[in-house]
């Protein structure tokens, strides 16, 4: 292998920290690798820790801030040559110099005040590479310009910390969600919403979980399972006060969780749905029947889901014995007019971020008006109209929900709204459109936490 000679100062590049420039002086006289960062602060799970940190790559621009996180692989009491001893932060991250790229160990200080914001010490050097310490750059020399480049976006990437509340840690949305996240460098813990309890005060409120207080999250991803909608919604309302981000919202979860609410407010602003009825008193019967028009009928659960509360009746009679039967049971539900035209079908509209990223027709067994897959339906990708996209849009908004599951039928005249999910699931939308739907909804939540460029950061110094 030929020679591979360094200088006391070189340059080099950190592809794993998306630095592509850095000047390092090379010590043999230290043992440990040092690299400048500020801001320090540990993540991730206790499986998977992780460490994240900004760094001013180039000394002379303290306006260039990158944002960095990699696995932690240690911590550690590192004595500094000034004689001082400090606990940091070990991680190990790739080295490109030259033709050369190899892994190294760094340590993480605050080298804020040093010419370089990067010290090699002996056990980066392979055994094969030579110092030269009266020379400089003796390897191909770099420039902070390539910092330029790179979008503001991109240098402010943080990795996130996550966490998803369910119930269901090994679901396949669920895990869909871990593996999109991770594999964007973000850490994501899974929460069993039923376990969380809290602590509410005026000055913001706690989130406890097993006996200790849950970290700041920069996100989490409320998937609340129906029977704990009222519960699982105090949880995110908790997170809400606390300031973190909530993929889907307290309010967006509960609107959309009671069919009758979710109609009213989509009523209000013109989106096209069955003619819907409810009553509470068994002497209105017959005036609810005739108000979507009489039989045949839908009538549904207000909580339903999976179409385990919605039943066809086809004639007056038939809605008449299901009606006392639902008031027997005490059970509040509303009655709809039928779509008869849909035939088994209905569309479902992946929103995420107000755009539908995806949609599938679904289409019930032979025998049954339901389209639900939980009921033995099939999907398959479809394409919608410009109405049904918009229609989509304005629902998932209107019920205040980033990432929603819109139903629609194709009535004769447009779309008509059943329902409004607000954790879809991602299993039979991934399967039928071939796309990887929770990569987008993880992009989504980085745009939203993204910290946004403040103008007096932003603009340069004159000169
Ligand atoms: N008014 C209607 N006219 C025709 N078909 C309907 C009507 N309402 C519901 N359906 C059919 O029944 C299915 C289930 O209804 P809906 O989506 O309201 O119930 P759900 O139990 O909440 O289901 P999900 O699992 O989608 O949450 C729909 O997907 C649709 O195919
Ligand atoms: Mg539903
Ligand atoms: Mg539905």
């Amino acid at each position: 292998m030929s020679q591979f000679t360094l200088g006391w100062e070189e340059w080099l590049s950190l592809p794993d920290l998306g630095l592509p420039a850095v000047r390092a002086k090379v010590d043999t006289g230290a043992r440990t690798s040092a690299l400048h960062a500020f801001a320090i602060e540990p993540f991730g799970s206790t499986k998977k820790p992780m460490v994240r940190f900004a760094i001013h790559p180039d000394p002379n621009d303290p306006h260039l801030e990158m944002i960095c996180s990699a696995p932690m692989k240690d911590r550690r009491e590192v004595t500094s040559s000034n004689g001082e001893t400090e606990l940091r932060f070990v991680i190990e991250t790739t080295v490109n110099m030259g033709e050369r790229s190899w892994p190294i160990e760094v340590t993480l200080t605050d080298r804020g005040s040093m010419a370089y914001r990067m010290l090699l010490g002996r056990t980066a050097l392979d055994d094969d590479m030579i110092v030269s310490p009266s020379n400089s750059f003796c390897q191909p020399e770099l420039s902070f310009d390539a910092y330029h480049g790179i979008p503001r976006s991109e240098r402010h990437r943080r990795a996130l910390r996550m966490a998803i509340l369910t119930r269901e840690p090994e679901n396949y949305s669920t895990r869909k969600l871990i593996a999109a996240a991770e594999m964007r460098g973000h850490s994501m813990e899974v929460i069993d919403t039923s376990r969380c309890y809290m602590n509410i005060h005026s000055v913001g409120g706690e989130v406890h979980y097993d006996g200790r207080r849950l970290p700041h999250y920069d996100a989490v991803i409320p998937r609340i399972g129906a029977s704990i909608t009222s519960y699982g919604t105090a949880v995110v309302r908790q997170f809400e006060s606390i300031g973190t981000y909530c993929l889907s919202g307290s309010e967006g979860i509960t609107m959309s969780r009671d069919k009758l609410h979710a109609h009213q407010v989509l009523a209000r602003v013109q989106i096209g749905m069955p003619t819907t009825a409810f009553a509470r008193s068994p002497k209105d019967s017959a005036n609810v029947i005739s108000l979507v028009g009489g039989a045949p009928l839908v009538l549904k659960l207000l909580e339903s889901t999976q179409g385990k509360g919605v039943v066809l009746a086809e004639t007056k009679k038939a809605a008449e014995s299901v009606i006392s039967a639902f008031q027997g049971l005490r059970a509040d539900f509303l009655v709809q007019s039928f779509v008869k035209e849909a035939a088994g079908e209905d569309i479902r509209c992946f929103v995420v971020g107000g755009k539908v990223v995806a949609a599938m027709r679904r289409r019930g067994k032979p025998d049954d008006f339901r389209s639900n897959l939980h009921q033995g339906g099939t999907a398959e990708p479809v394409r919608i109209s410009r109405q049904e996209r918009e229609t989509a849009i304005r629902a998932a908004r209107t019920m205040k929900l980033d990432v929603a599951g819109v139903d629609l039928l194709r009535g004769e005249d447009g779309p008509k709204v059943l329902e409004v999910n607000s954790s879809p699931g991602l299993e039979g939308i991934e399967r039928t459109s071939g796309k990887d739907i929770a990569g987008l909804v993880i992009a989504h939540i980085e745009a939203k936490v993204a910290p946004k460029p403040s103008r007096a950061r932003a603009k340069r110094p004159p000169g």
